[in-house]
C-alpha cells in the first residue's frame, strides 16, 4: 500500500524541495485512499483478512454527502418508526391502540400494501431534490426488515412493489433518475427478514442450518447487483447471526472480483455478529455515529432529518426535524474527520417528500454552493477542531506529486494547497473577529492568503502574543452564508 505523506508547500515557487516541507509534520493519520485501478488485478479470497486489503474506491471518499432513504409499508400507518411491525407484534401499547383505533378490526400488516400507492412519485423530481441538496450519493432501502421489496424479487412473491401497492419498480426507477443527474445509486438491503418462515426455520435451528441463505438472500442480492448495478451495498440486519450464517465473505468475494460493479461498489460493515466498525469498504459503527476525531478507516454517519425515526411519520413536529444548524454541524464535523455524511429522509405513501424535509435539503445544498469547495474532495487537516475554539473544524485539499528526494526512489507526496476553517457561531466580539489557536504555527511559516468563501477579498489576519490566530471577518451583513461559513487559506 502506498504510504501518503503529508505536506506544507511555503512558497509560490518550489525549488528545492527539501525546503518546501518540515518532515516533522509528517503524519500517520491520513485515510489511505487509492485510485480503484489498484484493484484490478486483485482477486480476492472470501476471507476478512484479505478482502480488508480492498483499496477504496475514489469516488466514495471524494463524495462525501449522501442522501438515505427509507421506504416501505410502514410509510402507510406512518406511526412511530420503520420497525411498527415489530413493536406492534410485540405488543407494543401505543401500537396496539392506534391499530385499534384507526383500523378494521383483524387488519394485518399485509394489509397496508395496497394502500401503498405511490401515485405521486415522481422519480427525477427526486433526483432534482437530491441533486440541489449537493448529495453525491443516494442509497434507497430495496427491501427492509419487513421483507417487502422496492423491485420485483423473484422470492419475494407478492411481497414486492411491483405486485402490489405501486405497481412500479421504485428501485429501477430512482436508479435511472439519479443516475441520468449525474449521482451515484445505491441500496440498503436488510439481510435478515422479521418474519420470513425459512429464516425463521433456520433460527431455530440455531443457524446450523442456512436455507434462507441460500434460496433467498443471496440469489436476491446476486438480482439487485446485476440488475440495478448499485454503486452502494448498505447491508444491515444482520445482527442476530455471524457472517458464516450469512455466508457474507464468499458475497464480498464475489462482488469484488466478478461482479458486474467490482470496480466501484463500496459495502458498509454491517456483514454479522462482530463485523460492525471492522470490516468494510467503510465503517458505520452505530447509527448516527459521529467521534468527533479522527478515524483511520473510511466511515460514515448516518443520520436522519426526523430525530426519532428513519420511516416516514404522519405525525411528525415541527421540533423532532433537525434544525439546519445541527445539520451543518452533523455534516462539518463529520467530513473533518474522514467521514461521509448520509441523510436520511422518509418519503410518504403518495409518493412525496414532506416540505420540511426538503426545506432542509435544499438549505444544505444552497450552504454548499458556497462553502461545498472545503468539503467535496477535502481531506482531514492535522487538526479536526480547534483546540482553542471548539465550534471550528478544518479540512483541506491536497494534491499529488511526484517527489525525488536525492539518494531516494520517487515518492509520491500530497502537497497542502488549501486549507479550510469553517466556523459555527459568528463571533460577538466588537471587532467581529474570529480568533482560532490550531493554524497560527503553519501561518507563521510563510505568506498566507485568508479569504471567507462566497466573499473574496482577502482579510486581514494576525497573531496574538499569546500564540493564536485573529482574523478581521467582514461585517456580517455582507455575508452570504447564514448558518456556518468558512476560510480558506492558502499560500502565496
Ligand atoms: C439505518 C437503521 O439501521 C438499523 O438500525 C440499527 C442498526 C445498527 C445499529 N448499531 O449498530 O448501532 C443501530 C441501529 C435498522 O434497524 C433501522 O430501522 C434503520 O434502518
Amino acid at each position: 500500500m502506498r504510504r501518503l505523506i503529508f505536506l506544507f508547500m511555503f512558497g509560490f515557487v518550489c525549488f528545492s524541495p527539501s525546503n518546501c516541507f518540515n518532515e516533522d509534520e509528517n503524519i500517520n493519520n491520513n485515510i489511505i485512499i487509492d485510485a480503484p485501478f489498484e484493484n484490478f488485478e486483485k482477486k480476492f479470497q472470501p476471507n476478512w483478512k484479505d478482502l480488508d486489503t480492498r483499496q477504496l474506491p475514489k469516488w466514495y471518499d471524494d463524495a462525501k454527502i449522501g442522501i438515505f432513504i427509507h421506504w416501505g409499508l410502514y410509510c402507510v400507518p406512518g406511526f412511530r418508526s420503520e420497525w411498527f411491525w415489530a413493536y406492534w407484534k410485540g405488543g407494543d401499547k401505543n401500537i396496539v391502540q392506534f391499530m385499534n383505533n384507526t383500523y378494521p378490526p383483524g387488519f394485518t400488516y399485509q394489509d397496508f400494501a395496497p394502500m401503498f400507492k405511490a401515485e405521486f412519485f415522481n422519480a427525477s423530481e427526486f433526483a432534482d431534490l437530491f441533486v440541489n441538496s449537493g448529495a453525491k450519493y443516494v442509497v434507497l432501502t430495496s427491501k427492509h426488515h419487513e421483507g417487502f421489496t422496492l423491485f420485483p424479487s423473484k422470492r419475494s412473491f407478492g411481497w414486492n412493489s411491483v405486485d402490489t401497492g405501486p405497481h412500479r419498480d421504485l428501485v429501477g426507477d430512482l436508479a435511472n433518475a439519479v443516475r441520468q443527474k449525474g449521482l451515484k445509486f445505491g441500496v440498503y438491503h436488510s439481510l435478515y427478514e422479521w418474519y420470513n418462515p425459512i429464516y425463521l426455520e433456520d433460527k431455530k435451528a440455531n443457524f446450523t442450518t442456512r436455507h434462507y441463505a441460500g434460496s433467498k438472500l443471496w440469489p436476491d442480492l446476486k438480482q439487485l447487483v446485476n440488475d440495478y448495478k448499485p454503486s452502494v451495498i448498505w447491508s444491515d440486519g444482520d445482527w442476530e447471526a455471524n457472517d458464516t450464517y450469512w455466508k457474507s465473505t464468499d458475497l464480498l468475494a464475489w462482488l469484488y472480483n466478478d461482479s458486474p460493479v467490482r470496480d466501484e461498489v463500496v459495502v458498509n460493515d454491517r456483514w454479522g455478529i462482530g463485523t460492525s466498525c471492522k470490516h468494510g469498504d467503510f465503517y458505520n459503527c452505530e447509527d448516527r455515529y459521529n467521534p468527533g476525531k479522527l478515524q483511520n478507516h473510511k466511515w460514515e454517519n448516518a443520520l436522519t432529518l426526523d430525530l426519532t425515526s428513519w420511516g416516514y411519520r404522519r405525525n411528525i413536529a415541527l421540533r423532532e426535524v433537525i434544525p439546519i444548524e445541527r445539520l451543518l454541524k452533523e455534516v462539518i464535523s463529520t467530513v473533518s474527520c474522514g467521514g461521509n455524511a448520509l441523510i436520511n429522509i422518509g418519503p410518504t405513501k403518495e409518493g412525496t417528500i414532506a416540505p420540511i424535509f426538503a426545506e432542509r435539503l435544499l438549505g444544505l445544498g444552497n450552504w454548499l454552493k458556497i462553502n461545498g469547495e472545503g468539503i467535496y474532495k477535502s481531506s482531514p487537516w492535522l487538526s479536526q477542531n480547534d483546540t482553542f475554539n471548539d465550534n471550528v473544524w478544518y479540512t483541506c485539499k491536497k494534491q499529488r506529486y511526484n517527489y525525488q528526494k536525492p539518494t531516494a526512489k520517487p515518492t509520491e507526496v500530497d502537497i497542502v494547497t488549501a486549507i479550510y476553517a469553517f466556523f459555527l457561531k459568528w463571533p460577538t466580539n466588537d471587532e467581529g473577529m474570529l480568533v482560532i489557536n490550531d493554524i497560527t504555527k503553519h501561518l507563521q511559516k510563510g505568506n498566507w492568503q485568508v479569504v471567507l468563501l462566497g466573499n473574496g477579498e482577502p482579510l486581514h489576519w494576525e497573531t496574538t502574543v499569546t500564540g493564536k490566530t485573529k482574523i478581521y471577518l467582514p461585517r456580517r451583513e455582507r455575508v452570504n452564508s447564514r448558518h456556518a461559513w468558512t476560510l480558506k487559506f492558502t499560500p502565496v
